[in-house]
């Protein structure tokens, strides 16, 4: 069926959902997906004021909110940030938020991207 203009994706959209996609994956233990927990994680809202995680950036991209690749990369390493900021180092979540961000940011290269073509500009 033809899609409405409403239901169209827009360029951007479409990749970053394929952007999001290929990070998802670096992140087998899905440690990522879902807002931190306070139960889980003692005291997280109060430490982290600006939580961030895979679903929030889906729903993002579906809302539109990302007005450049820049503002979805500055989102991803939040969410990185902000796991090493509350867990110590030597911790699992310490250490997959810091293999993920170096591993997810070696996609985001410009070198990476440029075969993207002008959809970036
Ligand atoms: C990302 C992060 O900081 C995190 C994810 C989790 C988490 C726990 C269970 C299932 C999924 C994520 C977590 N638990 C305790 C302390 C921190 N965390």
């Amino acid at each position: 069926c033809v899609l409405k203009a409403s239901q169209k994706r827009r360029p951007l959209s479409r990749l970053l959902e394929q952007l999001l996609r290929n990070l998802e994956k670096r992140d087998p233990n899905q440690f990522f997906a879902w807002p931190v927990n306070d139960n889980f994680a003692p005291g997280y809202s109060t430490i982290i004021r600006r939580p961030m995680d895979f679903s929030t950036m889906k729903q993002k991209i579906d809302d539109n909110e990302y007005r450049s690749l820049n503002c979805f990369i500055s989102d991803f390493k939040l969410m990185c940030n902000n796991a090493m900021k509350y867990n110590k180092p030597g911790t699992v979540y310490h250490k997959a938020a810091r293999r993920l961000l170096h591993s997810g940011l070696k996609q985001l290269t410009p070198q990476k991207l440029r075969p993207l073509g002008d959809i970036l500009t």
